[in-house]
């Protein structure tokens, strides 16, 4: 396996994990790849590595371009496994490199995960010579652990950034114009809807601290490399970070017997006859990261579940504990659901969806038993009125 060169002596070293269908949940429906990237200088230096399991293919790669002992700094973003994971093995077959990582939180996760290792901390400001080239580092907390941080090389202009801007993609080429760029935006979206959007504050905060830097290149950690799109990219995450939302609805539920599907698809209905855009998603049939990446950019959200044992169903129970998770500030939104007798599950949805930031926006929606011609029609006139 060998390196890709992405600039003059800078390689894309990384691995390319083409059968992953899950990253602790997330469906990665089109697999992923893990980025590190050698630059050749003065002083041989690695960005980031891989995860434990392809630590080979980094070897390899990099044995393609030199001898691995001849690295003298292993620079670590983050901490997570997927990028440090294979940092012993490499650092078993470097041994005169010092690892760089953010302080004090990089510092801390790394001994905690793999003990004593020669490690140089650096913070906000500080800047690495190795040789021709420098490299910046800007710490990006919360984007999206602690210790993350980016590496800026202002004489490449390339931006080392980690998960910033990343996609869960496997593809055979490296950069963006290289690649479709619908699936790309797309993959982008799920990727910042899953993992980032808890963090909106923070991912503000670090496109702020990286607007004096003059970019040319985003070498991401995970997908392709940005280097014909960086402005849409950049812009696309300013959106989202800042909740910006468009005309659109999602309709999530589950059902036992169909009833509350009847609701579903006439909330579907009513949002298309307003004119807004809307998507069905029956929560047994879809992933859970592709509801929240349409959700991430949508309006309104109507959530829909009948009553069990006095319960929402356990699906709508998971589905609304990770949008809690992730929240949904200022989405407009209410809960719907067919029930027997009591009916809980409606208010209980409610509950959940405040819990999750969102506006309700649309009092709760019970119908008893199966909805009959005239209680959907006056389902369908309900939602007209939140539409404005
Ligand atoms: C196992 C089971 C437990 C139920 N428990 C309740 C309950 O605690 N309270 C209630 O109001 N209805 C309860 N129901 C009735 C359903 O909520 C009702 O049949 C509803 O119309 C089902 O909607 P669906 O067709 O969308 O599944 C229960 C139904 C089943 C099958």
């Amino acid at each position: 396996m060998k390196a890709v060169e992405i600039r003059k002596d800078i390689y894309w070293v990384g691995a390319i994990d083409w059968s992953m269908r899950s990253f602790h949940g997330y469906e990665t429906s089109r697999g992923s790849s893990y980025n590190a990237y050698l630059i050749l200088d003065e002083k041989i230096t690695l960005i980031d590595t891989v995860k434990e399991p392809f630590k080979e293919e980094l070897l390899e790669r990099v044995a393609s371009v030199i001898d691995p002992s001849k690295i003298d700094y292993i620079i670590s973003n983050h901490v997570e496994p997927d990028h440090s994971g294979a940092l012993p093995f490499m650092m078993a077959h470097c041994p005169n490199a010092k690892v760089i990582t953010s302080i004090p939180q990089g510092l801390k996760g790394l001994k905690a995960r793999y003990g004593d290792l020669p490690y140089e901390g650096v913070k906000a400001g500080d800047t690495l010579s190795i040789g021709k080239r420098t490299l910046q580092f800007v710490p990006t907390p919360m984007l999206h652990w602690p210790d993350s941080m980016v590496t800026y090389c202002p004489e490449e202009k390339i931006l080392f950034s980690n998960d910033a801007f990343g996609q869960h993609l496997a593809s055979g080429s490296r950069f963006d114009d290289e690649n479709d760029l619908s699936v790309l935006y797309y993959e982008a979206k799920k990727y910042y809807a899953n993992i980032l959007t808890l963090y909106g504050r923070q991912a503000q905060a670090a496109l702020k601290a990286l607007k004096g830097l003059d970019i040319e290149m985003i070498a991401t950690g995970h997908g392709i490399i940005w280097r014909s799109h960086v402005q849409e990219i950049h812009d696309l995450y300013e959106k989202w970070s800042t909740g910006t939302l468009e005309k659109r609805a999602v309709v999530v539920f589950d059902t036992m017997w169909h009833s509350t599907e009847q609701m579903a698809r006439t909330i579907t209905e009513a949002f298309q006859e307003k004119g807004v855009p809307a998507t069905f998603y029956d929560i047994k049939e879809n992933a859970l990261s592709d509801i929240m990446t349409d959700i991430l950019t949508s309006e309104y959200l109507a959530v829909g579940s009948p009553t069990i044992n006095n319960q929402m169903l356990p699906t709508v129970a998971s589905f609304l504990c990770y949008l809690k998770g992730l929240t949904a500030k200022g989405h407009k939104a209410f809960a719907f659901g067919s029930y027997g007798w009591g009916g809980q599950s409606i208010a209980l949805v409610e509950d959940e969806l405040k819990a999750a930031d969102c506006d309700i926006v649309l009092d709760k929606q019970r119908l008893l038993n199966t909805p009959d011609k005239d209680t959907l029609e006056a389902l369908r006139e309900a939602v007209h009125t939140i539409v404005e």
